[in-house]
């Protein structure tokens, strides 16, 4: 079995809570009440900042110009269409200022944040490729599998679905994942260790994330 395979399958509980939340399939049948969407847009575009800054220093420390080249395409779609995205949802929906540039943070937010700014300064792009894989695999496994109306859904519930699913997220989500098979399997027993930690942590706040927005 691939690493990335048995990692997920060590932390099964929380990634099928992630990958089931009822904040995705609200989200899918359009039925999310818009202030949980609010809250989701504001907490998960200071994520995004992070993992811009993370997936910076994977593709820095990535082993070679073909290790390094996807992950920096990604980035373009992720500071272009991604972040208009957001931005036009922010209009659509009246997220306010302050939560647009500054919100109160979460805590699932902060605890992710710090996971991300831990993992870019261990040095290790096995820990970075690590909870960049968890970060785009959980999007891909529930964006994938949940059903919605692409007739009826408004835009900011729509495009969140189809920007984590198609074949271009596949391959993104899948050179994450050979980058993290690679890195595991020539890792040693300390190292495996520091991959998996990270890994479940991961897993662990996606589902917090979804938790502390639909909850809040
Ligand atoms: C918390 C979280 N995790 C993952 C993704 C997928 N890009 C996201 N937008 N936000």
């Amino acid at each position: 079995m691939r690493p990335s395979e048995q990692l997920r399958t060590a932390n099964i509980d929380d990634w099928q809570a992630a990958t089931n939340h009822p904040f995705c399939l609200e989200l899918a049948s359009g039925t999310l009440p818009l202030e949980k969407m609010r809250t989701y847009l504001a907490q998960d575009y200071t994520f995004i900042d992070n993992f811009i800054r993370l997936a910076s220093s994977a593709i820095h420390h990535a082993p070679t110009l073909p290790d390094r080249l996807p992950l920096a395409a990604f980035l373009g779609i992720i500071a272009g269409p991604e972040n208009t995205y957001f931005q036009r949802s922010f209009e659509a929906i009246n997220v306010s200022d302050v939560d647009r540039t500054n919100p109160e943070l979460l805590a699932p937010t902060r605890d992710f944040q710090a996971l991300m700014l831990k993992a870019a300064k261990s040095g290790q792009y096995a820990n970075m490729v690590a909870v960049l894989c968890v970060a785009e695999w959980v999007y891909l496994s529930w964006a994938d599998q949940v059903e919605y109306d692409s007739e009826t859904l408004p835009f900011y519930f729509q495009e969140w679905v189809t920007l984590h699913k198609g074949e271009y997220f596949e391959s993104v989500v899948e050179h994450l994942r050979g980058q993290l098979d690679r890195a595991y399997e020539v890792a040693d027993e300390a190292g495996k260790v520091e991959i998996g930690d990270y890994f479940q942590q991961a897993v662990t706040l996606e589902r917090q994330f979804f938790d502390g927005c639909y909850n809040s």
